[in-house]
């Protein structure tokens, strides 16, 4: 029954005005007008097909990639796109590429380390695609610790070259995409050495194919790294291995951006946070073999990898609403991430604020921000990806049924900043448990696959392959326990300063109210006063001020800092954590605080931030319990308080879908297709594996037909 609406009676339901709604998603009015002209234009066009991927072979998928992202250029080219409408093309063609590093990092890095001449010579070139660049920084041995790279680039004076160089197997360089078979340059980064002396590890534009015959230049060795995770996913793009036997690049070819104006110097925060992370150096050599430490702040370098992550951020928010339109439906188990998506969709808007801020602060040497925008760039990233993909490094710890004992009261938990008595969150009285029932809820797109049964298993629910595609966010651009390990060095840095003139401020600002917050107690008497913004805002802060504090004190206790660092790491994650989910609710509930025009509109995302909020208590009330920030009855009535707001949206929970407004190819999936009429599509889509092309199997007479006939003595097996 083609064009039949089969969830018309689901969106007759609807209490808000889904248009309006859409325009809340998108972000503004244009935003919305340019993705949904580009998403149709994506999808009306047969040459942007990828219902077949699955079934492709490595080959056949890797050559229609190569395919696809030639066609988008010319689409690109032919309909003069301007820059925003070319990457939500490219965002609507939904295939990893070589063009997402291309435009992604490789343009960044050498925009961001590169000289004004440098930039003018190779962005207008990467700008037409006359050259395709990789990112390649990580090696076989080595991906956070970047301190531990080992290709070398060696200056030589004689010839005013670098000689670039893969000394051991561990120095190849591994992963990079677009790099196993499609890019002919890369910024490649390896530890400088000028005079015999070692500067640290620097970016440099190597040429590594012909740009005649795409054969790779002498001294390069170049391939793809394999098959990845899933069908189809990931396995579109060629990520590289690369060995470099000698290879000579001329002396400009080292990024080696510097400030055209005066270096005012690294503030002393900014160090403590970058120093674990931030290990890539943008210097100068002369041709006379002088080496010059770059007058450039080494934060400018930072913000290529500041957009990256923020961008990741914004993406994971589509990667878990476009999962959570495939649902059945079990209300506690999805509604939570149907709010997630909206949670995240928000705190990607600020982050794009956060980081233009930013920006446009170093622009004047205002470093202030720097180490409270690392921090969420990096908190958030590792967040979003992991609620999005899979369990985190902060599974449950609690069992529901201990959350009967007695909690300690906070005065028996938790003591000031400049006590020196001990608390630890895991040395409480029970050990961690796990509750695998909670457990699971943490995967977002999994969790969806699950909720669809059966279905949700095969690929053309679209859920296996979203899935493959989506898990290595929690990995690339910095794995999440990193991250949050490096978002905890802010937090603790943050505490040892509370005594001091030095204030903290902007999200991290609720630190200033450590006192109170180490003490006070929740306010809740009834279930709906869950629903005060107040409340809620005060539960998460206590809840992140108080892990924060019980961590310091126990790194106090070490004479080596950096040994109870280590030591502490566990716990320092979940502090980062509880700081990372204390940041997107109240970005959330500042959301709300802004006019949103639409019948209903506004409501139903009140719904949608209490659920999060909410959801997120109830998933860890072990922290909130054991750090005294609620009673037992709270948490009872923040749970009561959640099942009432289930079934406020039950009935909108298909506009608030619709509201993302993607088109059937985009969403890949036949069980989210937008008219519902799951059925007939499945068993359709069934008949067109290629195991199905002929009604005898490819084998039956070599290994069937031998068995059935009793023949399996004299069968050539
Ligand atoms: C799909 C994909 C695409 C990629 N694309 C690129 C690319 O274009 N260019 C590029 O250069 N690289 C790329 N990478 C590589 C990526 O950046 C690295 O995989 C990443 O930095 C993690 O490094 P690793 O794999 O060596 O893991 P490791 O850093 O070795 O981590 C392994 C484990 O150790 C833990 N661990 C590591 N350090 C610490 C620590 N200090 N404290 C506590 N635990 C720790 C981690 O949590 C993790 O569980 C890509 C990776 C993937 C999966």
């Amino acid at each position: 029954m083609e064009g039949v609406d089969h969830l018309a009676h689901e969106r007759n339901k609807s209490e808000f005005d889904v248009d309006a709604m859409k325009i809340v998603w998108a972000g503004s009015p244009h935003a919305f007008d340019v993705s949904d002209r580009i998403s149709k234009l994506v999808a009306s066009d047969p040459g942007f097909r990828k219902d077949n991927r699955s079934m492709l072979s490595r080959k056949e998928l890797f050559k229609n990639t190569l395919r696809k992202a030639a066609y988008a250029w010319k689409t690109i080219v032919d309909l003069h796109l301007s820059e925003e409408e070319a990457a939500k093309l490219r965002f609507y063609v939904d295939e990893p590429a070589f063009t997402d590093v291309h435009w992604g990092m490789f343009i960044p890095a050498i925009k961001g380390q590169g000289t004004e001449e440098q930039q003018q010579k190779w962005l207008p070139l990467a700008y037409k695609m006359q050259i395709i660049g990789t990112y390649a920084q990580t090696e076989l041995g080595h991906g956070s610790n970047v301190q531990g790279l080992e290709t070398t680039a060696t200056f030589d004076p004689q010839t005013d070259e670098f000689i670039i160089h893969s000394p051991t197997l561990t120095s190849s360089k591994w992963w990079p995409g677009g790099l196993g078979k499609v890019a002919t340059h890369a910024i490649a980064y390896a530890r400088l050495i000028v005079g015999g002396r070692e500067h640290g590890v620097t970016g440099f534009i190597v040429q590594l194919r012909s740009l005649e015959d795409h054969s790779p230049l002498p001294g390069i060795t170049v391939g793809d790294i394999g098959m990845k995770f899933g069908n189809g996913a990931y396995n579109a793009m060629d990520n590289g291995v690369l060995r470099f036997d000698h290879v000579r690049i001329p002396r400009n070819q080292m990024l080696m951006r510097c400030a055209q104006y005066t270096c005012l110097g690294m503030p002393s925060d900014a160090k403590l946070i970058l120093e674990p992370c931030i290990l890539i150096r943008v210097s100068q050599v002369t041709c006379e073999g002088k080496y010059k430490q770059s007058d450039v702040p080494r934060q400018l370098v930072y913000g290529a990898m500041l957009y990256v992550r923020q961008t990741i951020v914004a993406d994971a928010s589509s990667a878990l609403s476009r999962a959570v339109i495939d649902y059945k439906t079990q209300q506690s188990r999805l509604f939570p991430l149907l709010a997630s998506a909206y949670a995240f969709r928000f705190i990607g808007e600020w982050l794009k604020w956060l980081y233009a801020d930013v920006t446009q602060r170093l622009q004047t040497n205002d470093f202030s921000t720097l180490p409270e925008a690392h921090a969420c760039t990096a908190g958030l990233k590792s967040l979003t990806t992991t609620a999005t993909a899979v369990r985190g490094p902060y599974g449950i710890r609690w069992k529901k049924k201990r959350l009967g004992r007695r909690s300690l009261s906070s005065s028996e938990q938790i003591v000031s900043p400049s006590s020196s008595s001990r608390w630890s969150p895991l040395e409480e009285e029970s050990l961690p448990v796990e509750d695998k029932s909670l457990e699971e809820r943490l995967n977002g797109i999994e969790e969806c696959r699950k909720l669809c049964g059966g279905h949700g298993y095969l690929c053309s629910s679209g859920l296996p392959e979203l899935f493959a595609v989506y898990v290595p966010a929690c990995t690339y651009e910095g794995d999440n326990t990193v991250l949050l390990l490096q978002v905890a060095r802010f937090l603790m840095k943050t505490v040892s300063q509370l005594g001091s003139s030095k204030k903290p401020v902007g999200t991290i600002a609720y630190m200033t109210r450590v006192e109170h917050l180490m003490q006070c107690r929740c306010g809740v008497q009834r279930a709906e006063d869950w629903l005060k913004p107040s409340a809620l805002l005060e539960a998460f802060e206590a809840r992140a001020a108080r892990m924060s504090v019980a961590c310091a004190q126990n790194l106090s206790n070490f004479d080596n800092p950096e040994e109870g660092f280590a030591e502490l790491s566990a716990d320092l994650v979940e502090a980062a954590v509880a700081h990372c989910q204390l940041l997107v609710v109240s970005k959330f509930i500042e959301k709300l605080q802004q006019e949103i025009p639409g019948k209903g509109a506004k409501q139903q995302l009140e719904v949608l931030c209490n659920i999060y909020a909410l959801f997120l208590l109830h998933k860890h009330q072990g922290d909130f319990l054991s750090t005294g920030c609620i009673t037992s009855k709270h948490a009872a009535l923040a749970n009561d308080e959640l099942r009432s707001l289930y079934s406020q949206v039950r009935p909108n929970a298909i506009a608030l879908v619709d509201a993302f407004n993607y088109t059937d190819h985009y969403l890949g999936s036949i069980l989210g297709c937008y008219d519902g009429n799951v059925y007939p599509k499945l068993y359709e889509a069934a008949w067109k594996d290629p195991l199905n092309e002929s009604v005898v199997p490819d084998g039956y007479h070599q290994y069937i037909r031998p068995l059935l006939k009793q023949e399996i003595r004299t069968a050539r097996l």
